[in-house]
C-alpha cells in the first residue's frame, strides 16, 4: 500500500465513482432494518433491490452489481434464497458480503455463517462478538466494527476511527454499513479500499449528524441527509485512519 494520504485520496474518489455509476445492490437484509438500509443505500447514490422471493432472487442477484447477504432474521425460506443468491454471486464473481448478524447468538445460525462463509464472499463483516466467534474467514475481508472498524486482509490491518456513539443506539447502523460496503465494492475491485470508502463514508456521515442531533430520532434521519450531502473532500478532510502490516 502506498502512503495514507495517497490512499484517501482514492478511497474519497471512489465515493465520486458510487454516485456517477449508481451501482445496484441487491440486499438480502433481515426485517427489521430493511426500509433503512434502502434509505441509506439511496441517500449515497446507489440503488436498492430487496426482494428474498425464491422465484426472482436469482435473476436479481444475476443483474445486480453487489449482494449483501445479512442473517439478522433467518427462516428456512430465507436461508434457501440466500443460498440461490450467493451462489450466483459466486459463479459470477460478483463481490458479496457476509453479515454473520446473531451468530452468537445460536448455534444453528452460526453453522449457516460458516457455511456461506466457505462459499467465498469478498467480505465478512459484524461486530466485536459475530467477529470473535464466526472463526476462520477463507480469504474474505474481515471487518470488525464498532467504536473503531477494523479491517484485516492478508498482512493489513487498517482501523478507521471515524464515526459517533449515536450509531449504536440506531439499530441497523452495521447492516446499512454491510451495504455500503457492497456498493462501493461495485464501483472499486480492491475490495479494502471500497470497504475503507464505505466506513469513512459512514462514520463521517455519522460525525456531521451527531453534532447537529439531540438524540437517537433525529440523528437519524439528520445521518441520512449527511450520507447524501457527504462530498469526497469530506472524506479528505476529515478522515482518520490508519495502516499496520504485520
Ligand atoms: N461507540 C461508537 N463510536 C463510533 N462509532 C460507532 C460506535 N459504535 C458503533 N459505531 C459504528 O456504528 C456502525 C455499526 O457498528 P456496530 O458494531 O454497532 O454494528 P452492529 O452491532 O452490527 O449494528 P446493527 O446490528 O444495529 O446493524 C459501524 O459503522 C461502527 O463504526
Ligand atoms: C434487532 C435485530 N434483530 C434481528 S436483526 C436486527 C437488527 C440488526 O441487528
Ligand atoms: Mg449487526
Amino acid at each position: 500500500m502506498t502512503g495514507t494520504s495517497d490512499f484517501v485520496e482514492s478511497v474519497a474518489a471512489s465515493l465520486a465513482l458510487v454516485r456517477q455509476r449508481r451501482p445496484r445492490v441487491h440486499c438480502l437484509m433481515n426485517t427489521v432494518v430493511q426500509k433503512f438500509v434502502a434509505d441509506g443505500l439511496a441517500a449515497l447514490g446507489a440503488i436498492p433491490s430487496m426482494t428474498s422471493a425464491l422465484e426472482e432472487v436469482e435473476a436479481f442477484a444475476q443483474r445486480a452489481d453487489a449482494l449483501v447477504v445479512n442473517l439478522g432474521t433467518l427462516d428456512e425460506e430465507r436461508r434457501r434464497a440466500i443460498r440461490l443468491a450467493a451462489a450466483v454471486a459466486r459463479d459470477a464473481d460478483k463481490p458479496w458480503i457476509v453479515d454473520p448478524v446473531h451468530c452468537d447468538y445460536s448455534p444453528s445460525r452460526l453453522v449457516f455463517a460458516r457455511e456461506l462463509i466457505a462459499a467465498g464472499p469478498s467480505v465478512v463483516r459484524g461486530n466485536a462478538s459475530e467477529m470473535d466467534i464466526v472463526g476462520n474467514a477463507n480469504g474474505a475481508l474481515r471487518i470488525k466494527t464498532g467504536a473503531v472498524d477494523e479491517l484485516t486482509l492478508d498482512l493489513h490491518t487498517i482501523r478507521v476511527e471515524n464515526g459517533h456513539p449515536l450509531m449504536a443506539q440506531v439499530t441497523g447502523t452495521g447492516c446499512l454499513s454491510g451495504a455500503l460496503i457492497a456498493a462501493f465494492m461495485a464501483v472499486e475491485p480492491d475490495r479494502l479500499k471500497a470497504a475503507t470508502g464505505a466506513l469513512l463514508t459512514s462514520g463521517i456521515a455519522a460525525e456531521i449528524a451527531g453534532e447537529r442531533s439531540s438524540g437517537p430520532g433525529t440523528f437519524e434521519a439528520l445521518f441520512r441527509d449527511a450520507l447524501a450531502a457527504l462530498r469526497p473532500e469530506d472524506i479528505i478532510v476529515n478522515a482518520r485512519i490508519s495502516h499496520a502490516e504485520s
